[in-house]
């Protein structure tokens, strides 16, 4: 490739290394020294911007950053639109209504499920899809501690191996939806360099 390199953001946390992994596999190599949080790759490729989970969407969709790696959980809270170019084979997940082992899921006298969650929009549209009145508490991390101490009796969080829920004596009560990490891209970013982007999909989806 002749080109500029790709703007990519990452995101810092649980997704970096992997991210990180499957671009090494794959020959891209990279890494952000003396706390840098811009870095090029060897083969000048890609230039790979280090931000916050919540804050990716935010870089691509103001296009400082053409191309993102994010689950569909903070794409679904962002309220952007973007193009889902391709499925990542980590990180997957599922958002899930969970609560005490042993409790049947109730919702308050009104009527009313009391959830806590750092998934406000998911939450509120997911309910709202189903005609289920739903009062919200939002938090932003440590969630399951709101059935425990008495804060709310259910919430919405992500699960992924499950013990997290299990040593908080909490169980799943309903899996709501499926949740996976995607290269997303600016609309506008893909339409002016798709040819370049197609093939940095093709790069990703190879065999390692
Ligand atoms: N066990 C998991 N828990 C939460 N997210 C996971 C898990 N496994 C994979 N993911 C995916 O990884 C993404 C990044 O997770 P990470 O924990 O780094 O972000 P975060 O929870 O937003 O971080 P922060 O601690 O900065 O709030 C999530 O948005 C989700 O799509
Ligand atoms: O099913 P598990 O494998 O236990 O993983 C799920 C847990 O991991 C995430 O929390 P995280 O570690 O990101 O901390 P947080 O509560 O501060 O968001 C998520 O919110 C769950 O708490």
């Amino acid at each position: 490739m002749n080109n500029q390199p790709l703007t990519l953001a990452l995101p810092k946390g649980r997704l970096e290394k992997d991210v990180q992994a499957h671009l090494a596999a794959r020959g891209i190599n990279f890494s952000f020294e003396n706390r840098k949080l811009v870095a090029q790759d060897s083969q000048g490729l890609l230039r790979i911007m280090l931000v916050k989970n919540a804050d990716l969407p935010v870089y691509v969709h103001h296009g400082i950053a053409g191309l993102g790696i994010c689950g569909d959980d903070v794409l679904y809270e962002s309220g952007y639109d973007f193009f889902r170019l391709s499925h990542l084979p980590f990180g997957s997940t599922k958002m899930c209504l969970a609560g005490r082992k042993d409790d049947e899921l109730q919702s308050s006298q009104g009527g009313v499920l009391r959830v806590a969650t750092k998934f406000t929009r998911f939450t509120r549209d997911y309910f709202h899809n189903q005609d289920t009145a739903v009062e919200m508490i939002k938090l932003n991390g440590s969630v399951e501690l709101a059935p425990v101490l008495g804060l709310a009796p259910y919430i919405v969080d992500l699960v992924e191996t499950g013990s997290t829920l299990k040593a908080n004596n909490l169980a799943v009560l309903q899996v709501l939806q499926e949740i996976n990490v995607h290269l997303i891209a600016n609309p506008a970013y893909y339409k002016y360099h798709y040819k370049q982007v197609d093939q940095f999909v093709r790069i990703l989806e190879q065999e390692a």
